[in-house]
């Protein structure tokens, strides 16, 4: 096979190895996350937003974040008609913040491109969520079908409506990237250090075993929110990033 044919490389993000790590801020107040951001100080540079937070005061406090000079993933699923997700997708966009998900619906993509039209946030399509196996999909009423294709169909979805990165599990990721190519990104929740409990993530690897499938980006919140020193833990995680 010729150098042109083989598989895309995966893209090593230029810039700051700590922003491959996305800090999960689920915590259930702005004065907890503020905190936590002021502990883990520089070894945090990405942080996100997600439903615990964005609910209680979490929308201001990304603004907080991004004067501060933090880079900010707004994990609000979104998911609507299309008038509704292009609306609110727009008003997301004037936050600046740098990462926004969607549910990897082609409607729901269709309008969030469209949403951040001028703007430089990045769409990032959810396949399958990361806490969900092929039972779980039966349970949800899909006609069988294996989790990881149900990833690969949508991964092609979001690619060819333009979707700026994906979402998946990173044992998905190797054949997202064939898929989508260098040029998106693939960002994996379901990280765990070794020996660290899994809690309701079902399709889990290391930091390490992340990046050497092919992510841009891993987010991971309970073991570093959870931890007695969730410096050092984020400090870790960026030491496993950097040997992969
Ligand atoms: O498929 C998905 C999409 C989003 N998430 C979010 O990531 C973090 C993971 O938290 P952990 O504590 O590290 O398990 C959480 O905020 C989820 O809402 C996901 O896990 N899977």
């Amino acid at each position: 096979m010729s150098a042109a044919m083989s598989l895309p490389t995966n893209p090593v993000p230029a810039g700051d190895i700590r922003d491959r790590l996305i800090i999960g801020l689920d915590v259930p107040s702005v004065d907890e996350a503020r905190a936590l951001v002021q502990r883990i100080g520089d070894a945090g540079t990405f942080y996100k937003i997600g439903y615990q937070l964005a609910y209680a005061g979490g929308l201001e406090f990304a603004r907080e974040l991004i004067d501060a000079g933090k880079k900010v993933f707004l994990d609000l699923k979104l998911h609507d008609i299309g008038n509704t997700v292009e609306e609110g997708v727009r008003s997301v966009a004037r936050l600046g913040a740098t990462f926004l998900t969607v549910h990897a619906y082609p409607q729901t993509m269709r309008a969030a491109m469209a949403g951040k039209a001028g703007s430089s946030l990045k769409i990032l399509a959810v396949t399958v969520l990361t806490s969900y196996d092929d039972a779980d999909l039966v349970e949800a009423g899909y006609a069988p079908v294996p989790a990881a294709e149900l990833v690969a169909r949508r991964a092609g979805q979001a690619r060819d409506l333009g979707v700026d990165g994906i979402v998946c599990a990173a044992p998905e990721a190797a054949r997202v990237r064939s898929i989508v190519g260098s040029d998106r990104l693939i960002v994996t929740p379901g990280i765990r250090p070794a020996g660290a409990d899994a809690g309701d993530q079902k399709r889990i690897v290391t930091p390490a075993e992340g990046i050497r499938l092919g992510a841009n980006h891993l987010v991971v919140a309970r073991p570093i929110v959870k931890a007695a020193d969730p410096r050092a833990a984020a400090e870790a995680i960026v030491r496993d990033i950097a040997a992969a």
